[in-house]
């Protein structure tokens, strides 16, 4: 009975996957960037150290993603009219994505960038 709850718990977080993928153009870039990043990994045969790095900011990137879409939805749902809280909250919660993208391309730069050159 447990077991069985959990499994629908997992079945609806998956759901909540594939509905940011097919709604959120960013996500699918950001996927695109991970299987390119996956693939720079074992080209240039990063250390472990590296990979580790490189699955933490992964997991940062999809998951203030995620957070952020998830806070879109809510103002939508409660104050789909303009208004200054509104755009308070979608704008903070945008610069989480910003923060963590960030951190990721300048992971990406120090782990990559001496292997290229
Ligand atoms: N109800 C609102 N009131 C005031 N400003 C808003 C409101 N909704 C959105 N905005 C402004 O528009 C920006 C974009 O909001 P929107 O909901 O379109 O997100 P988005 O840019 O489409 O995000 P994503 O591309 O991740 O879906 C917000 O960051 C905010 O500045």
């Amino acid at each position: 009975m447990e077991g069985k709850r959990k499994s629908i718990g997992f079945t609806y977080a998956l759901n909540g996957l594939k509905e940011v993928f097919q709604s959120e153009h960013n996500f699918r870039l950001h996927m695109l960037s991970i299987i390119l990043v996956v693939i720079a990994g074992y080209y240039f045969d990063i250390d472990t150290i590296e990979w580790l790095a490189v699955i933490i900011v992964i997991g940062l990137v999809v998951t203030t993603e995620m957070v952020n879409t998830a806070i879109e939805e809510i103002i939508n749902y409660v104050k789909p009219e303009i208004h200054p809280a509104a755009k308070k909250i979608k704008d903070i919660a945008a610069g989480a994505v910003l923060i963590a993208s960030l951190t990721a391309i300048i992971v990406g730069f120090v782990i990559f960038i001496p292997k290229i050159f």
